[in-house]
């Protein structure tokens, strides 16, 4: 898989008066896990709805590949190759392990949903390589054998897994996860920042934005401060936890 090549120029978002993101200009095209941190209301979960196409700059430009997708969809944003995960949990508890993984590709084919309901066997096909699907990418975030578990029985741990698993059903080159250690335990805490390293290994250029900030010091190749919408430091995690701007702008502040 070839890494995909990130560049925001004087990317802007406001919300009337308030800026939330403001003038931030980097690329990354480098692969690994990019950790984004930084105090509450600095601007993160608004740069990722942008990198995500679920929120538009004002202004600035944003180039994935080279191609300019400031002002896509998400829809197609996510067919370029970028998925992400929420804040919070959006698992149907109703639903299996894999069919929550497969949701994105049953709404997107109801030919092959009718197909199956009538018992052809160009359903029963299609039902075997969606079952394969699924399994791959439960392999991939360590859920094998609960495909058929509901989701909402498992532990909340593993529950984010099986969203991470539904990001990972488009292929993506980014994969975008918002607060996915929020919740969860030490030990589900550490094996979830394995999986992101373990991704980012794969090659998906993994975003991570949190408030655990050992942990994303502890997996990240590259960090980067947001203070009041602007980068306040980009760097390594040894050069970011020694500036002495973060220190008194954000981890001052969490001691
Ligand atoms: N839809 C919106 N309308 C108005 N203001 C908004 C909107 N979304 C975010 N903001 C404001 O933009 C700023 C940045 O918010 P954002 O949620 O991106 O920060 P954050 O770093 O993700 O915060 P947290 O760590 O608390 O999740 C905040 O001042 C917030 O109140």
């Amino acid at each position: 898989m070839t890494t995909a090549t990130l560049e925001l120029d004087a990317l802007t978002v406001r919300f009337g008066g308030v800026t939330a993101v403001d003038g931030v200009t980097l690329r990354h095209d480098s692969g690994g896990v990019v950790g984004l941190i930084g105090p509450n209301g600095a601007g993160k979960t608004t740069l990722l709805n942008v990198l995500s196409g679920v929120g538009r700059p004002t202004s600035g430009t944003l180039r994935l590949n080279g191609q300019s997708i400031g002002r896509y969809p998400a829809d197609k944003v996510a067919r370029l190759g970028v998925s992400r995960t929420f804040q919070n949990l959006q698992l149907f508890g109703s639903l299996t392990v894999a069919e929550n993984v497969l949701v994105p590709q049953l709404v997107g084919h109801w030919g092959v949903a009718v197909a199956g309901l009538v018992g052809l066997p160009a359903g029963r096909r299609a039902r075997r390589a969606q079952a394969d699907f699924a399994a791959e990418l439960l392999e991939r975030v360590g859920l094998s054998g609960y495909a058929d578990t509901n989701a909402a029985s498992l532990p909340y741990g593993l529950q984010r897994r099986v969203e991470i698993a539904r990001a990972l059903a488009a292929r993506p080159q980014l994969l975008l996860l918002d607060e996915p250690l929020a919740g969860l335990s030490r030990s589900e805490s550490s094996d979830l920042t394995e999986l992101c390293a373990k991704l980012a290994a794969d090659g998906v250029t993994v975003i991570l934005v949190e408030h655990d900030v050992a942990s994303v010091m502890s997996v990240s190749h590259r960090v980067l401060v947001l203070d009041r919408g602007a980068l306040l430091a980009d760097g390594t995690p040894t050069a970011v936890a020694a500036d002495p701007l973060v220190r008194a702008a954000y981890l001052g502040e969490e001691e």
